[in-house]
C-alpha cells in the first residue's frame, strides 16, 4: 500500500490535501516551474509547430505586406490632393480630386478585402498551432513515466495545458500580426518620409534610437516579471486542483480555514505579479509616447518653418505629420504586443522543459516478443526478479539485491510492516518503474525487452484505488480489453458476481458513474475494478488489496471476486486481510526490502517466525 487513495500517482499528499511535491532538496528542478530543457528549446519547439503551417504562413506574410503598402498609401494621396488637387481645382478641373477621392476609396476596400483574407488565414494557423501543443502535451504528459507524475504535480501539469497554451493563444491571435503589421509600416513609413523630404525623415529616423533604448530595456525588466507571474498563476492553479482533489482528507482534516488562507496568499502573489507587470507596460508607454511627441513637436514647428520659407509644399507637411501619426501610435499596441510576447515566450519555455523530459521507462528499441506457451504448461507466466536493486530518486535504496522466483500459475501473497516494500515490489513487475540494478523477467523476456502491448496483455495491476473514469460502468469495465463485446463485459461482470449491482443501477451498464445515482460504493468500484482485470485476462495479475474495511457482505463478495479474477493466472496480491493470505498458495513476508520468510501459509502460521507473529496479532484482532 502506498498513498492515500487517489493521490498515488501524484504526491503523497500532506493532511489536508495540500500535496506537496517531493523533491531533491532546494536545487531540485522539479520545485521549480521551469524544467531543465536544452538551449533555446522553445524556438525549436515554436518551428516545429509553425512547420506544418509553412505555406500559409508564407501566405499570410505575403498578404500582410500587401495590405500594408495599400494602408501607407493615404497620407501621399492627401499630400497630392492638397498640393495638386486644391490648386487643379481652383483653376476650374475637378478631375485630379476626383482621382485623388476614388484611389483613396479603392485602396481602402482593397485593404479591408486583403486583411480579411489574413484574418482568416492567420486564425487557421493558429487553431492548428494550438491544437497540436495541446495535443503534444497530453500525449507527452500520458507517457512520461510514474516517478515523473509523482514529482511534478498534476496540478502544474493543468496549467502548462490550460494557462500557458492560452498565453500563446493570445500571442497567436492578437499579437504576431500585429508585430508584423507594426514592423512592415515601420518600414514603408520610414523609407516614404526619406523620400518626401530626406531632412526631417532623418530626424524621424534618429528618433528611433530612443525608441529601440526603451523597447529593449521594456522587454529585459519585464521578462522577469512574466516570469514571475506566469509562475504565480500556475501555483494558484496548482492550489486550486490539489486542494480539490483532496477534498476528503480537507473536510476529514478542517483544512478549510489555513487552506483559504494560503490561497489568499498565493492569490495576492498574482495579484502583485500581475500588478507590476500592468507597472512596467505604464513606465513603457508614458517612456514612448514622450519620445514620440518630442520628435512630433520639433517636426511640426521646423517643417512649419520651411513651409513658411518656400522650402517645404504644405501637403508633404500634411502628409509627414500624418505619416508620423501612423508611425507612432502602433508603439502603445507595440508594448501590447511585447506584453503578449513576454507571456508567451515564459510558457512557451516551460512547455518546452516539459516537453524536453524523456519518459524514464522508455519503449524498447527493438522489443522482444513473449515466448509462445508450449502446450499443456500451467496457466499464467513464470516471474523472476533477478538481482534486483531499486532506489526512488528521492531517497535510499528500498530494495537491496531482491531476488525471486515465482512459478506460472501461483498466487503469492506478500505481507510485511508498512514501508517494507511490498508496494515498490508490485510497481516494478508491473514496470512503472524500471530497477535501479538488475532486471525483472516475464518467462525469461525483461520486461524493459516487451513491447507496450506484450506488457499490457502481460501484467495487470489493480491498485487499491480503484479509480473509474468518466463514462458508463460498461465502458468502465471494456477498459480492461477495448475490443470487448457487451456480452463479454456483461459474463465478467457476472463471474465476478457485479452483475446484479450493475442491473440495479439506474441505466444499469449504461449508467454513467460520474452522474447522480450512478453513484457506487467502493466495495462496488473494487468489483468493477475486478471485472475490468477479469476481462483483459492478464498472464500476471498484481493486486493492492484495499485496507478500506468493508461491510461484511461487501467483504465476503470482494473476497469472492478476487478468488474468482486470481484463478488461472500468475497472481501478486499485497494483502492486508488474513482470508486473502489463506487462498494463496504462497506467503512472502518483506521487511525492509527483504524476503524475510517464504513459504505455503499453512506452513509459516505453524512456524515460530515473523508471519506467525502476524497472523496471531490478526486472529487477535478479529476477536
Ligand atoms: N514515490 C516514492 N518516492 C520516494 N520514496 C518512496 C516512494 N514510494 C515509496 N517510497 C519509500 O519506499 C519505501 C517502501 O515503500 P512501499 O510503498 O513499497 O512500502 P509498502 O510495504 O508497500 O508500505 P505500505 O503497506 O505502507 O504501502 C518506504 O520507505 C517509502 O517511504
Amino acid at each position: 500500500m502506498t498513498a492515500a487513495p487517489g493521490t498515488e500517482a501524484t504526491t503523497k499528499a500532506a493532511p489536508g490535501g495540500t500535496a506537496a511535491p517531493e523533491g531533491d532538496g532546494p536545487g531540485d528542478p522539479f520545485d521549480q516551474d521551469l524544467l531543465p530543457a536544452p538551449r533555446n528549446a522553445q524556438f525549436a519547439l515554436l518551428g516545429s509547430l509553425l512547420a506544418p503551417a509553412r505555406a500559409r504562413v508564407w501566405l499570410a506574410a505575403v498578404l500582410l505586406v500587401v495590405q500594408q503598402a495599400a494602408v501607407q498609401v493615404g497620407p501621399l494621396l492627401v499630400a497630392y490632393a492638397i498640393d495638386h488637387a486644391v490648386p487643379a481645382l481652383r483653376a476650374g478641373r475637378h478631375g485630379p480630386l476626383i482621382a485623388v477621392g476614388c484611389a483613396y476609396i479603392g485602396c481602402g476596400l482593397a485593404a479591408g478585402g486583403l486583411q480579411r483574407v489574413f484574418i482568416r488565414t492567420a486564425a487557421r494557423v493558429s487553431q492548428d498551432v494550438l491544437v497540436d501543443l495541446r495535443g503534444r502535451i497530453f500525449r507527452h504528459a500520458q507517457s512520461l513515466s510514474l516517478d515523473f507524475h509523482e514529482r511534478y504535480t498534476s496540478g502544474r501539469l493543468i496549467s502548462r495545458a490550460t494557462s500557458d497554451v492560452e498565453t500563446i493563444r493570445e500571442l497567436l491571435n492578437d499579437g504576431l500580426d500585429e508585430l508584423i503589421e507594426v514592423v512592415l509600416s515601420t518600414l514603408y513609413i520610414g523609407v516614404l518620409l526619406v523620400v518626401l523630404d530626406w531632412r526631417l525623415g532623418l530626424v524621424t529616423v534618429a528618433s528611433a534610437i530612443p525608441l529601440y533604448a526603451s523597447v529593449r530595456s521594456y522587454q529585459r525588466r519585464s521578462m522577469a516579471v512574466y516570469r514571475r507571474r506566469s509562475t504565480a498563476t500556475a501555483a494558484v492553479i496548482v492550489k486550486f486542483t490539489e486542494t480539490m482533489n483532496g477534498i476528503r482528507p480537507v473536510k476529514a482534516f478542517r483544512r478549510e480555514e489555513p487552506n483559504d488562507a494560503a490561497f489568499a496568499d498565493l492569490n495576492h502573489a498574482h495579484y502583485r505579479a500581475n500588478g507590476d507587470a500592468l507597472l512596467e507596460m505604464a513606465r513603457y508607454v508614458v517612456g514612448s509616447r514622450l519620445i514620440a511627441n518630442i520628435t512630433v513637436a520639433g517636426i511640426v514647428v521646423w517643417g512649419a518653418y520651411r513651409v513658411a520659407g518656400g522650402g517645404m509644399a504644405l501637403g508633404v507637411l500634411a502628409a509627414f505629420v500624418l505619416y508620423l501619426r501612423r508611425l507612432y501610435d502602433p508603439i502603445d499596441r507595440l508594448g501590447m504586443f511585447l506584453n503578449s510576447y513576454q507571456s508567451a515566450a515564459a510558457s512557451l519555455e516551460k512547455i518546452a522543459g516539459l516537453l524536453a523530459q524523456a519518459p524514464t521507462v522508455p519503449e524498447p528499441e527493438h522489443p522482444v516478443p513473449l515466448p509462445a506457451r508450449p502446450q499443456g504448461a500451467p496457466p499464467g507466466r513464470e516471474v523472476v526478479f533477478d538481482g534486483t536493486r531499486f532506489a526512488y530518486r528521492t531517497g535510499g535504496e528500498v530494495l537491496p539485491a531482491f531476488d525471486l522466483r515465482i512459478p506460472a500459475g501461483q498466487t503469492v501473497a506478500v505481507v510485511g510492516a508498512t514501508g517494507a516494500g511490498k508496494s515498490t515490489l508490485a510497481k516494478l513487475l508491473a514496470r512503472f518503474y524500471d530497477p535501479t540494478e538488475g532486471r525483472v523477467l516475464l518467462d525469461g523476456v525483461p520486461l524493459a525487452d516487451l513491447a507496450r502491448d506484450d506488457l499490457r496483455r502481460g501484467v495487470v495491476m489493480v491498485t487499491q484505488e480503484a479509480f473509474l473514469f468518466s463514462g458508463t460502468v460498461a465502458e468502465n469495465i471494456a477498459i480492461g480489453r477495448p475490443d470487448s463485446t457487451r456480452a463479454e463485459v456483461e459474463a465478467a461482470a457476472k463471474a465476478i458476481g457485479a452483475h446484479d449491482f450493475i442491473a440495479a443501477l439506474p441505466d444499469g451498464y449504461d449508467t454513467d458513474v460520474r452522474k447522480r445515482g450512478g453513484r457506487i460504493s467502493a466495495g462496488q468500484r473494487q468489483l468493477v475494478a475486478f471485472a475490468r482485470a477479469l476481462l483483459a485476462d492478464p498472464a500476471v495479475l498484481i493486486l493492492d488489496e484495499a485496507t478500506s474495511s468493508l461491510d461484511i457482505p461487501g467483504e465476503q463478495a470482494v473476497q469472492h471476486a478476487m478468488a474468482t479474477v486470481l484463478r488461472g493466472r500468475t497472481a501478486v496480491v499485497i494483502a492486508h486481510r488474513l482470508s486473502t493470505v489463506e487462498i494463496a498458495d504462497r506467503v512472502l513476508v518483506m521487511r525492509d526490502g527483504r524476503v524475510v520468510e517464504d513459504g505455503p501459509p499453512s506452513e509459516l502460521i505453524t512456524a515460530s517466525g515473523h508471519f506467525a507473529d502476524l497472523h496471531q496479532a490478526w486472529r487477535d484482532s478479529l476477536v
